[in-house]
């Protein structure tokens, strides 16, 4: 195997240096925040390339040992745990790396890999002498108490760590609250219920703080739980903890109701809020059918892309029209959503239309006068589509003679996201979990973890950050919902021969596994034929 660019070693630190430098208190006053999210990083996160035959490239994470070369190793605590002693071939292998690209043909390339998740034979850390952190921060998602416990209980059983903290309320946490011990006592029953117990929150974000923080508590394994912008921020942690030549294992774990972190198979509370969504759309389903010419709106969550929406809906078969994010559509005129609703009505005399709450965005701001507002952590605040669009229907068929309607509009947006985690999520967070411990504890730093294709891995952080997950329209997944439904796709042919052309590029970055195979044709639904059956 060659390498191709792999980040070059700071000065070696020396290594009693090194083992001690977490327990001095800080001799003098750091930097600001803003001053230290400035400053440039000398160490700034290189890309760790290994290229092999066949177009094989591993896109390999950092480690300790990148600016801490003289790290000791120890034997892993696993290899006399008694639950493991008859697991075959436990540790993983140092080479394994885990497919990006798992379709391939005769002659294509092997590309892009990342490093398998797992316990590794040599740990950089001795039991007594982890600290670790956990946070949460961002929005709430079903598993977040789950991945915490597990983290918890698998520092305490599988590694015999008894120092994990929990920091309170997000980012900001670390520097304005004290901090509260977790035990596996502590977290025992905490799975069943929806929420974070360390509370969360958006903005924040205050570098400097943040591992000033970690220097003074003696922090060496920070786990970090968040979306793509709480990935954004232990990226900037980490870099700013290698700056500083802290041995102290920085790791993220992805969390996102909407689904929307790149290259990893699929986040977790997913599962749980598609299942959840149900509930709604069988509401709204039977209030439609029971009306005259009965409408049920639901409102899903999907700030920027539309996974809940799609997958609730292809899950019900109930649902006659799904809108998200990533297809615009309009509503007046041939093709438009208002002929559809029509034509649905006269034909099946009800009707259930799901939406994505970041669909339809600019028909709403074009139609009202609105000032662009943001919350804490700068992520765009969203109008209410579900109430703008049901009052669109509704005025709408207030103009015709001879057809009542009734419509009923349902919201349970934060309801599919407070609820806990159904079996699936949370067998899916204590992997996640492991995995995530796994890392630390063989030394690995400034990755997220999350399983590609089915198996775990430890991924870059820029390769998490570098852009979201959507729906790819043309891909077979939205052919399907589309299918499913008998709407109208709303596009032209050549608007989808351009969403090809992008959507190419995207499969070329980041192809999931939620993500199905190579793109469709323009459905019949096309060109805008109003409801082709
Ligand atoms: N670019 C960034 N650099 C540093 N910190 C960031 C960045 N973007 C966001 N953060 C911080 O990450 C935290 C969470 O961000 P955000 O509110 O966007 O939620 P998220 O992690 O993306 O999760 P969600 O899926 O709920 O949106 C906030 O405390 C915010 O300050
Ligand atoms: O929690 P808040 O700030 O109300 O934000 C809601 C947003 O958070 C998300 O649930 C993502 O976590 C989005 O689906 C939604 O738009
Ligand atoms: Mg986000």
């Amino acid at each position: 195997m060659e390498s191709v660019g792999v980040a070059p070693a700071p000065a070696a630190v020396a290594v009693a240096e090194q083992k001690m430098k977490l327990l001095e208190p800080r001799k003098e006053p750091l930097a600001s925040a803003a001053a230290a999210a400035k400053a440039p990083c000398k160490w700034a996160m290189k890309k760790k390339l290994v290229g092999g035959d066949a177009g094989y490239v591993l896109e390999d994470v950092p480690h300790l040992t990148d600016y801490m070369p003289e790290l000791p190793t120890y034997p892993n605590p696993l290899q006399d745990n008694p639950a493991y002693s008859v697991v075959k071939q436990y540790f993983v292998n140092t080479d394994d790396t885990v497919t990006q690209k798992i379709v391939v043909r005769k002659n294509s390339a092997r590309g892009t890999h990342f490093r398998r998740a797992g316990p590794r034979q040599r740990v950089y850390f001795q039991p007594d002498e982890v600290n670790a952190a956990i946070v949460t921060c961002g929005g709430l998602c079903p598993g977040l108490n789950t991945v915490i416990r597990e983290l918890v209980c698998g520092l305490y059983d599988m590694y015999g760590v008894t120092s994990v903290v929990g920091i309170e309320g997000g980012y900001k946490g670390f520097y304005s609250r004290n901090t509260v011990t977790l035990t596996p006592k502590s977290v025992n029953d905490i799975h069943k219920r929806g929420g974070t117990i360390l509370g969360t929150s958006r903005g924040g974000h205050d570098t400097a703080k943040i591992v000033d923080s970690l220097q003074d508590r003696g922090i060496n394994q920070v786990y970090i739980i968040g979306g793509d912008g709480t990935q954004q921020g232990a990226s900037v942690i980490y870099e700013e903890v290698r700056r500083r030549g802290l041995k102290c294992a920085v790791v993220g774990v992805p969390k996102t109701i909407d689904n929307d972190i790149a290259v990893i198979d699929k986040s977790f509370g997913f599962d749980t809020a598609v299942e959840e969504a149900q509930r709604a759309i069988n509401a709204a389903h039977v209030e439609a059918e029971s009306a005259e010419n009965g409408i049920g709106v639901v409102k899903l969550m999907g700030r920027n892309s539309g996974f809940i929406a799609m997958y609730a809906t292809l899950a019900s078969r109930d649902v006659d029209c799904c809108l998200i994010p990533e297809s615009p559509f309009y509503l007046e005129g041939k093709g438009g959503l208002l002929e559809f609703v029509e034509k649905r009505l006269k034909d099946s005399g009800h009707m259930v239309i799901v939406v994505a709450e970041g669909a339809g965005q600019d028909l709403i701001a074009q139609s009202m006068n609105f000032v662009d507002t943001q919350d804490a952590s700068g992520n765009k605040l969203l109008l209410d589509v579900g109430l703008w669009l049901s009052q669109k229907i509704k005025d709408h068929f207030k103009k015709k003679t001879n057809f009542p309607i009734t419509l009923k509009y349902i919201d349970p947006t934060y309801m599919i996201r407070a609820v806990r985690s159904n079996a699936s999520d949370n067998v899916y967070c204590t992997l996640l979990a492991h995995s995530a411990l796994h890392g630390a504890m063989a030394g690995y730093s400034g990755f997220t973890v999350a399983p590609v294709n089915g198996r775990h891995a430890y991924i870059p952080f820029y390769r998490i950050t570098e852009k979201q997950n959507k729906v790819v329209i043309t891909d077979r997944m939205w052919a399907r919902v589309l299918c499913s439904t008998n709407q109208p796709c709303f596009l032209s042919h050549e608007d989808v021969e351009n969403m090809k052309h992008d959507d190419d590029e995207r499969h070329h970055l980041h192809n999931t596994q939620l993500l199905d195979g190579s793109p469709a044709k323009c459905s019949p639904n096309c060109n805008g034929s109003a409801g082709a059956e």
